[in-house]
């Protein structure tokens, strides 16, 4: 069962990539299928606007609700995930991408303005999995380049679409922390060797190198992913 994945936005074009590269195999494979709608394709008034003042005043604009509730029930079926990524989501993670995943039909709602009226969640809340997801702690014009990361992070789990699922498996063993760095040819490059370990051939050594270096960039990068933090 290919995975199924419609995003609404109103820039269209910013989903090009998606039809590059590995998510562009992917797609030509059959293992994913990728639709993206335009927002405005889904409003009734001539100006085919998407946004108001909100209730309560304050700065900026807010998406209304009723071309958002036209696009969804247009894709919607009982086995949908919708997920609308947003600074005050949930933190999307790799676990978060492998349940993505393995999902059946994802609905990427890319908000945009000041975000999207609530009741949008609040109406298809009781009748779907609805996910609001945050890609990190910072503001972005819209939702459609978290999209893309989400869209990008969850598809190359899906099985079959990473051509070496090796890759994967390493990825899913890594020790908690970040990945240990990587070196390839030249041997010298601009009087940088490689670390001699690697050049040895001493699989036992070189796994316990790189579990150092590991250890090393996570205390110094990001402590917050040490065990027992
Ligand atoms: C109900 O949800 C909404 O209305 C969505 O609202 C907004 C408001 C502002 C910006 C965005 C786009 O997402 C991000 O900036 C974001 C996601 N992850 N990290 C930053 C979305």
């Amino acid at each position: 069962m290919p995975l199924r994945i419609d995003v609404i936005t109103i820039f269209p074009d910013y989903f090009a990539p998606l039809q590059l590269s590995l998510m562009g195999k992917a797609q030509q494979s059959g293992l994913v299928t990728i639709a993206i709608h335009d927002l405005r394709e889904f409003t009734s008034d001539r100006h085919r606007s998407v946004d108001d003042t909100p209730y309560g005043g304050g700065a900026g604009m807010v998406m209304t609700p009723e071309p958002w509730g036209q696009a969804i029930d247009a894709v919607v079926t009982d086995q949908s995930t919708l997920i609308v990524p947003t600074p005050a989501g949930k933190l999307f993670s790799q676990p978060v991408a492998a349940e993505l995943a393995h999902s059946t039909h994802l609905i990427f709602a890319c908000g945009r303005y000041e975000g999207i009226d609530q009741r949008v969640v609040e109406y298809y809340r009781p009748r779907i999995d609805v996910r609001e997801l945050s890609i990190g702690d910072y503001v972005l014009a819209g939702g459609d380049v978290a999209t893309l990361a989400m869209i990008e992070a969850s598809v190359r789990l899906v099985p079959g679409v990473l051509g070496n699922p090796e890759s994967l498996v390493e990825e899913s063993h890594q020790l908690p922390g970040v990945e240990y760095p990587s070196y390839t040819k030249p041997p010298t490059w601009r009087g940088l060797d490689v670390p001699e370990v690697l050049l040895s051939g001493h699989h036992d050594q070189i796994a316990r190198w790189r579990a150092e270096q590991s250890t090393i960039r996570t205390t110094h990068n990001r402590p917050d992913l040490l065990p027992g933090s």
